[in-house]
């Protein structure tokens, strides 16, 4: 069995319902008319990339790339590695993306440049949580669900060694539970 618990609900499955219609709202507002690829960063932006693309009533493409860099820990390697590329060429392509989670920002900062090095036409950011307090590089989202402490969370597609993905919630994790 993985080590590792559950110790408080941080935000709830309604109120990550409530925000993530909010988002899709503001997102078809400013792309109406344009021709937008919502490109998810797999795997855990899965849960919410769903439900986002469900709440924008646009036309719009959509892409993934899978790239990791915590392994099965609570700290980011600092490595990115990219498992699966884009599927179709992204170039001049109004690109939005969408993320779990900003911690350290690297994940974040290393696939805008990948991508804008790939001349997209524009790119975006769309994540559901951010916590700025452990940032290591200058990043800051376009869109953001919510913004939460310095923890370890869990659940909407966020997992410990790759449990808890499944959770609807989102909560605390001790990883020494
Ligand atoms: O801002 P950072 O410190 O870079 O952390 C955020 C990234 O880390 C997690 O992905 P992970 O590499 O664990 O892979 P996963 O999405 O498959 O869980 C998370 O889903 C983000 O992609
Ligand atoms: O708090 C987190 N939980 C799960 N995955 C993560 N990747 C970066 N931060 C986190
Ligand atoms: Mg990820």
């Amino acid at each position: 069995m993985v080590k590792g618990k559950v110790e408080q609900i941080l935000i709830t499955k309604d109120e990550i319902a409530t925000r993530v219609a909010e988002l899709g709202r503001k997102i078809t507002e400013d792309y109406r008319g344009r021709d937008l690829l919502i490109v998810g960063i797999l795997k855990g932006a899965i849960v919410f990339y769903s439900d986002l693309c469900r709440s924008i009533d646009l036309p719009v493409k959509m892409d993934f790339m899978s790239v990791s860099s915590y392994g099965a820990g609570t700290v980011s390697s600092g490595i990115v590695k990219i498992n699966k590329d884009l599927d179709h060429s992204c170039e001049g392509v109004d690109v939005l993306i969408v993320e779990d989670i900003i911690d350290s920002g690297l994940t974040l900062q290393y696939l805008k440049e990948y991508l804008i090095s790939r001349q997209v036409r524009s790119l975006k950011v769309c994540c559901l949580l951010d916590k700025p307090e452990r940032r290591k590089c200058d990043l800051v989202p376009d869109y953001c669900g919510f913004q939460i402490p310095d923890a370890f969370v869990v659940g909407y597609g966020l997992d410990y060694a790759e449990y808890f993905r499944n959770l609807p919630d989102i909560g605390i994790l001790n990883p020494d539970a």
